[in-house]
Formats: C-alpha cells, sequence, structure tokens
C-alpha cells in the first residue's frame, strides 16, 4: 500500500505510555489531552493527522467533519461503537484497532464476575467492612455442573469457555458466524438461542453492539430462561436490555447480574448498580497493566506501519475491502471514474460509500479461475462498463487488463496513475508527454496494451495529478487518474 503522511496525533484517553513513545521514535509529534468535552475536542482536532482514543472519547460526525487533516483513528483497544465508522469511511479516515490486545484481560473479569456471583463474593466483602460476619446470609452454590450459555463466541467468548470448563461448568453457545464445529473443538455446543435460553444456569454475552445484539435479552427472552438465571455483561451496555434486567431481578426471575459495561457511562441511573443482586465495574474489563501495554503498543506500531506504507493491520472498515485484492481494484476503478465527479475528495478509503451515494451499483463476484488470484471487477456507471482484472504480486495490487486491454506487463497499483483511452498512434506517447509537460508533470512509467486494434486503454504513471483532466481531451477518448 502507498504511504499515508502522519505528522501529528492526539491522544485523548489514558493510553499505555509506549503508544506515545513509539509515535514519538518515528518521527510523530504526539499531544496527550484527557476529559475533552466534545467542543474542545472539536477545537483541538483541526491540526492532527491522527487521533488515538479508547472508549470513553466519543468521536462523533462533527468531529470528523471538523478535522480537516484526519488520516486515521486508532482505537486502543476492541470496541468500535464510539467512533462514527460510517462518517469517517465517507471522509476518507481509517478507523483502526488492537481486537486481540484485550482479550485475556476481558475474559478474566468475565469469570471473575460469574465466580463472585455464584459465591456473593462483593456483597459479603461490603457486609464484612460493615463489621458483620454473617455466614447464612451470603450462601451460594457451585459452578460445578452448572450450563454456562456463551452468546457471541468471538475471541472473549472462546476464553471464558475453555476457562469455565475448568470449572466443569458445561458450555453452550451460539454465533451465527463461528462454525459449530469450531465451538465444538473449544468445548461449546451451539444451539439456536430458543434452546440456549431455557438451559443455562448463567448467561454470558459477548457479542458487539449492534442492531441486531441490543436487547438480545429482553423481558421476552428473560422469560424463556430458567428461574433464578444469573447474567454477566462484559461487552457493551445494552445487549442485556437495562430495564428489562431490572423487571427480571425484581421478580426474581433473574437471580443475579454482574455488570461491567452500561449504556450510558457513568449510568446517571443508579437503580440496577444499587441493586442488591447487581455486582458491577466501572468497564474495568480492558484495564489490566498486560492488555493496555499490548493496546498502547500494538495502536502506535500499527499507526508506524501505515505511514511506512508496510501494512494496513486493524482496519475496521475500510481494512476490510482494501484487504482483498477484489476490493483494492474495485475501489481504484472507483477512483478512477469518481474522482473528478464527486464534489469531495475521493479516494481508496472512501470511495465505496462515495459510489453508494452516487447511485453507482458495484456488483463484486468471484469465479474460479485457473489462475489463482486473479479478480476481475466490473463497474457500470452512466450506461458505460468498465472491467479491470488484476491480482496480488509480491505483495502488490496489479492490473492485468483494464476493459478488454491486457498490459503487456502488469501495472503496479501504486503511486499516482493516469489511465487514458485512445485509438492506437505513435504519436500519443510523445503528445500525451508534451501536454503533461507544460503542466509540470513528469512521466515515471508507461503500460501500453499487448493487443493494438481499436480504441485502447494505456496507463501512465506521473509525478504528480492532473489540476485539470481536460487538458487531455483533445488527445484521447477517456481519461481518468488516480493517486494510490
Ligand atoms: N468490558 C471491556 O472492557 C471489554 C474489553 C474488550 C472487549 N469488549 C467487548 O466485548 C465484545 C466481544 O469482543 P471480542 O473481542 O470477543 O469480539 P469478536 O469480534 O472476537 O467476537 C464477537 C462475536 O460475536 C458474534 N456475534 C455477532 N452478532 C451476534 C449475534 N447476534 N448473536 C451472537 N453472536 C453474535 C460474532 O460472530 C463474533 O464471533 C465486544 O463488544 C467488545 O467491544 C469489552
Ligand atoms: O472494547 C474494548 O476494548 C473495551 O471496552 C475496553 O475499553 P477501554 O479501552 O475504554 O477500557
Amino acid at each position: 500500500m502507498a504511504p499515508i503522511c502522519i505528522k501529528t496525533v492526539l491522544i485523548s484517553e489514558s493510553v499505555d505510555p509506549r503508544c506515545r513513545a513509539i509515535l514519538e521514535e518515528n518521527g510523530i509529534r504526539v499531544t496527550e489531552k484527557q476529559s475533552m468535552k466534545k467542543e474542545e475536542l472539536i477545537a483541538e482536532i483541526k491540526d492532527y493527522d491522527g487521533l488515538v482514543v479508547r472508549s470513553a472519547t466519543k468521536v462523533t460526525a462533527d468531529v470528523i467533519n471538523a478535522a480537516d487533516n484526519l488520516k486515521i483513528i486508532g482505537r486502543a483497544g476492541t470496541g468500535v461503537d464510539n467512533v462514527d465508522v460510517d462518517a469517517a469511511t465517507n471522509k476518507g479516515v481509517i478507523v483502526m484497532n488492537t481486537p486481540s490486545g484485550n482479550t485475556i484481560s476481558a475474559a478474566e473479569l468475565t469469570c471473575a464476575l460469574l465466580m463472585s456471583l455464584s459465591r456473593n463474593v462483593p456483597q459479603a466483602v461490603m457486609s464484612m467492612k460493615q463489621g458483620n460476619w454473617d455466614r447464612k446470609k451470603f450462601m451460594g452454590a457451585e459452578l460445578y455442573g452448572k450450563v454456562l450459555g456463551i452468546v457471541g463466541l468471538g475471541r472473549i467468548g472462546k476464553e471464558v469457555a475453555t476457562r469455565m470448563q475448568a470449572f466443569g461448568m458445561r458450555t453452550i453457545g451460539y454465533d451465527p458466524i463461528t462454525p459449530p464445529e469450531v465451538s465444538a473443538s473449544w468445548g461449546v455446543e451451539q444451539m439456536s438461542l430458543e434452546q440456549l435460553w431455557p438451559q443455562c444456569d448463567y448467561i454470558t454475552v459477548h457479542t458487539p453492539l449492534m442492531p441486531s445484539t441490543v436487547g438480545l435479552l429482553n423481558d421476552e427472552t428473560f422469560a424463556k430462561c430458567k428461574k433464578g438465571v444469573k447474567v454477566v455483561n462484559c461487552a457493551r451496555g445494552g445487549i442485556i436490555d437495562e430495564e428489562a434486567l431490572l423487571r427480571a431481578l425484581e421478580s426474581g426471575q433473574c437471580g443475579g447480574a454482574g455488570l461491567d459495561v452500561f449504556i450510558e457511562e457513568p449510568p446517571k441511573n443508579r437503580s440496577l448498580v444499587n441493586h442488591p443482586n447487581v455486582i458491577s465495574c466501572p468497564h474495568l474489563g480492558a484495564s489490566t497493566t498486560e492488555a493496555q501495554a499490548r493496546c498502547g503498543e500494538d495502536i502506535a506500531l500499527q499507526i508506524v506501519d501505515m505511514v511506512n506504507g508496510k501494512n494496513l493491520v486493524g482496519a475496521v472498515r475500510s481494512g476490510d475491502f482494501m484487504k482483498s485484492c477484489g476490493g483494492y481494484l474495485t475501489s481504484a476503478v472507483l477512483v478512477g471514474l469518481l474522482k473528478h465527479e464527486s464534489g469531495c475528495s475521493a479516494n481508496l478509503i472512501n470511495i465505496q460509500s462515495l459510489a453508494k451515494e452516487s447511485g453507482i451499483a458495484v456488483n463484486q463476484s468471484h469465479c474460479v479461475s485457473e489462475e489463482a488470484g486473479l479478480c476481475k471487477v466490473e463497474v457500470v456507471a452512466d450506461g458505460h462498463s468498465y472491467k479491470a482484472s488484476g491480482s496480488v504480486q509480491g505483495g502488490v495490487p496489479v492490473l492485468l487488463e483494464l476493459s478488454g486491454s491486457v498490459f503487456r506487463q502488469p501495472v503496479s497499483l501504486t503511486g499516482n496513475l493516469l489511465f487514458l483511452q485512445a485509438s492506437a498512434d505513435p504519436q500519443l506517447l510523445p503528445s500525451v508527454a508534451g501536454v503533461l509537460a507544460s503542466e509540470g508533470v513528469q512521466i515515471e512509467s508507461f503500460s501500453a496494451p499487448a493487443d493494438h486494434t481499436g480504441d485502447v486503454w494505456y496507463c501512465v504513471g506521473v509525478s504528480s495529478l492532473l489540476q485539470d483532466l481536460n487538458v487531455l481531451k483533445p488527445l484521447v477518448k477517456n481519461v481518468a487518474q488516480l493517486s494510490i
């Protein structure tokens, strides 16, 4: 991938000092400013190329749109629900996280809450501190032989399962993505939620917060559970509906809850926190020295790798399509087509959402090809069809064919590229070179197709993009440019 220039980074939360040190060792100026109000952040962010946050900074569309230079939002941790990823993507800002740095810590806190719920440890501690010695009130129940339902069998769900199996718990679970045979290999039997609810003595949720997981446990689903079921939420506030939980605790349908996260943090409404059968923490899942060291270090290294054009690790959405050859090629073709059509500056990160907004339908399909790794993309815009095929060679995405023109050599999709469609003419290159020179642009490479019949596509590597593509229009039938 092409390097991205990051000279200044704002760290807006308490992130491990290794993060700052690594960024500074790599020539990036770092400012740390914590607990800023929204208006302060909006005023501050204008000057920075990068922002590093944890979960408390709300990186809303207002903040992103105020950030004229912003290229990267780094989340030192897992959840990016505090970042408006759509707004960032539309503005061409990469959002990246460090999803595995705090997995063990979050899993261990979940296990601690499960154990505390079974033996009323926090309540007993409080009672002791008040001078009591109450052995009857805090009668517990063993975890051994009980059923633990795990909703969300990703990184944390898996670690919780294997730890709680050591206590003799039977672990069952549900995840729409993790295949049942995979979770079975670490001892979790998968089933539908309808089958899961009535079997569980304990339920723990480990999904992201998204429309399909909001209120997974609600009045209706609590009613399907065993009376007295105990629940843990160490994932995100709202996956267990807070009002339904309170009702279930009051009716005894829920026997206890361990909560590390809340819809509003800190919660203004303290009804759950103050309930005698609730034990809670102020979002401490990732608050260990080890997790913070990993996340702080990882996010800094990921930013440095990106700056050096080495790697794009941890990118949340842009990364998903940029990591694949098909996604890269689709984005590159779209940037070429739309760069001068859309009012907003198009780049490889935001182009797919800009295209969607412009009503351009992009269909990516995969077909089995004899040439492994070959990828073909067709973009239909304004009734014209543009087809490209490419692959990744030595880690570099290359273009092999553009709308019927098969290039003699693969064209590296890096740097500033000019695509020209014209009828084959030996005078084309000198004429184009003359126009480019008069615009102060040098030719760095030239790729011609193998077959010169009819209108064909050429690719010209240039020192910089042209201010106005119209200067080439008298010489060519079609022209597009992009910077990668
Ligand atoms: N309390 C904390 O401090 C803390 C720390 C780390 C992570 N977290 C949170 O924990 C959660 C899990 O993190 P992770 O790293 O395991 O994520 P992950 O992406 O590895 O796993 C999430 C799993 O949820 C599954 N899922 C998605 N929709 C689902 C649904 N409707 N029903 C069931 N499963 C569904 C996904 O398929 C995935 O396997 C996230 O919300 C994350 O933000 C909290
Ligand atoms: O999603 C996460 O990584 C956790 O919720 C931790 O958030 P924190 O970095 O604010 O502790």
